[in-house]
């Protein structure tokens, strides 16, 4: 049996890999997350999560590996991590009251064979103020997550409609790993 290991520091991605893999371990893959001018937000997630899995699979060359990245997109910009209030503000305020989506990629990486699969969700925001969004900011939880909400969490109030899979949008695309695992332990 393969040891599985999952490359994110990512507390919301163990918990949701412990779903359908029994025994893994976690070692986060600390990567340069720059966009390149021009990179198209698919071939930015793939990229990352392709860079994540190698980085660990470099020290680990026995093991299967699974690297991925979310980002939220609208209008073909990526929105990442908020690195303050104004940023969170701005982010929040360019979802409200529109559709956008949540794009998460994965890497299974192993020996024999490397998969890369992205998957898109749409999300769609009631409109949200200011004052809305300054409070939110204030618990904490917008800070660590891409697009500046959690699904999971407070930002469910932000969320009128989701088409798509909820545990991608939290981090890993749980269906489509488990199918992805099979391929690559056959
Ligand atoms: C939109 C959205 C994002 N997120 C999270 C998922 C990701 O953890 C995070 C996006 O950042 P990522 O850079 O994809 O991941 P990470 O830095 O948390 O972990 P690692 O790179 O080590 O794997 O945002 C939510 O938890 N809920 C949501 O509703």
């Amino acid at each position: 049996m393969q040891k599985i290991i999952l490359a994110s520091q990512s507390p919301r991605r163990k918990d949701l890999l412990s779903h359908i893999v029994a025994k893994f371990s976690v070692q986060a893959a600390d990567i340069d997350e720059t966009v390149i001018p021009n990179e198209s937000p698919i071939t930015y997630v793939s990229r990352l999560s392709l860079e994540k899995a190698q980085h660990i699979f470099n020290s680990n060359p026995d093991a299967i590996v699974i690297g991925s990245d979310t980002s939220v997109i609208i209008n073909d910009r990526i929105l990442g991590k908020p690195v303050d209030l104004q940023d969170c503000i701005n982010t929040l305020s360019l979802l409200s009251d529109k559709q956008h989506q949540v794009i998460t990629a994965f890497t299974v990486m192993s020996k024999n064979k490397t998969i890369t699969q992205v998957v898109s969700t749409d999300v769609l925001f009631k409109a949200v103020n200011e004052e809305e969004i300054i409070n939110y900011w204030h618990t904490g939880e917008p800070q660590d997550k891409a697009g500046s909400y959690a699904i999971q969490g407070i930002g469910a109030k932000f969320v009128k409609a989701i088409n798509g899979s909820v545990s991608s949008v939290v981090g890993l695309p749980l269906v489509e790993i488990e199918q992805v695992l099979k391929e690559v332990m056959e």
